[in-house]
């Protein structure tokens, strides 16, 4: 089962467009949402909470039209900036939001705010990015979602909360039902975590895939300049040079340079590798 299915959805924007995307977030899992400056993560993220509309195609959740007002109930939103009134205390936000929710959890609230050790009668103007974005973070966690999308989640978060908040998705994880969809620039929060990873470029999918498999058939290739021919080249996705050599990301089994052995590195690739080569360093 798919928590949120977007099939076949384009979106034209000023300048920009989204084409022909379609994404499955399976349920039960977390799902990694990656992709440079403005490739139109958050434009995604928009359409699948039905903030925007998409000019083709169809979005579900939980097997419903993405329209439902009802499916708010089961979703965690935290968005990248706080949408919320700069005057509000957390105090008077929460007397605002609980009896919006069904499952309202004041025991989960307070234990999220003192974990986030945030004050609860200062005004939001007066926080800092950080703690803005654990505001946003509290408010998602506090009705015991099943499903929770974040956009940038890190952002703006000092390492230590980071990796704090990496944890504490971790343990979100031990509901069995329960689905987390983020996006992020810093892969380095996936590493660990994530099980599946939408890669996406200029308003396209450039690649979906589970870690375990991204961890078995992506590899870096180094070695010296001369070795690279054309017939090696074109086995790579992305290839860089420099004085010392070059670096190349191959998709596949990397047995292929079983007989270079002595004369290549080769290590498993990262995603912040794989961004790079299919970006940046394409062939
Ligand atoms: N409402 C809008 N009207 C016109 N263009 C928009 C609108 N919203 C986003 N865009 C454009 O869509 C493109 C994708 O933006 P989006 O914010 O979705 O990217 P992103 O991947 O989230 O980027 P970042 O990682 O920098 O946050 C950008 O070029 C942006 O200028």
């Amino acid at each position: 089962m798919n928590t949120v299915e977007l099939n076949h959805v384009s979106k034209e924007l000023k300048g920009f467009s989204l084409k022909d995307l379609s994404i499955k977030v399976p349920q039960g899992y977390i799902t990694g949402f990656i992709g440079p400056n403005g490739s139109g993560k958050s434009t995604t993220i928009h359409m699948i909470m039905d903030i925007l509309k998409p000019d083709q195609g169809e979005i579900k959740l939980f097997d419903s039209p993405n329209t439902e007002a009802q499916l708010k109930q089961k979703i965690g939103f935290v968005y990248d900036e706080l949408y919320m009134y700069e005057n509000f205390t957390i105090k008077k936000m929460k007397a605002f939001i609980a009896p919006l929710y069904d499952g309202w959890d004041d025991q989960l609230f307070n234990k999220y705010l003192h974990e986030f050790d945030l004050p609860f009668r200062k005004k939001l103007k007066h926080f800092s990015k950080g703690m803005k974005m654990k505001c946003s973070l509290l408010f998602a966690l506090a009705h015991n979602p099943e499903f929770i999308i974040m956009d940038e989640p890190t952002a703006g978060l000092d390492p230590i909360f980071r990796r704090e908040l990496i944890d504490l998705l971790q343990e979100l994880m031990v509901d069995e039902k329960r689905t987390i969809f983020f996006s992020t620039h810093t892969t380095t929060d996936l590493d660990h975590i994530a099980d599946y990873i939408v890669f996406i470029n200029k308003g396209e999918i450039v690649m979906q895939k589970s870690m375990a498999d991204i961890q078995e058939y992506f590899h870096i290739i180094k070695g010296r300049s001369d070795m690279l021919d054309q017939d090696m080249r074109s086995l790579f996705l992305g290839v860089r040079e420099t004085a010392q050599g070059f670096t190349a990301l191959l998709e596949g089994d990397s047995s292929l340079f079983d007989e270079f052995k002595n004369d290549v590195i080769i290590e498993k690739a990262t995603l912040e590798d794989i961004m790079y080569f299919k970006t940046k360093g394409s062939n």
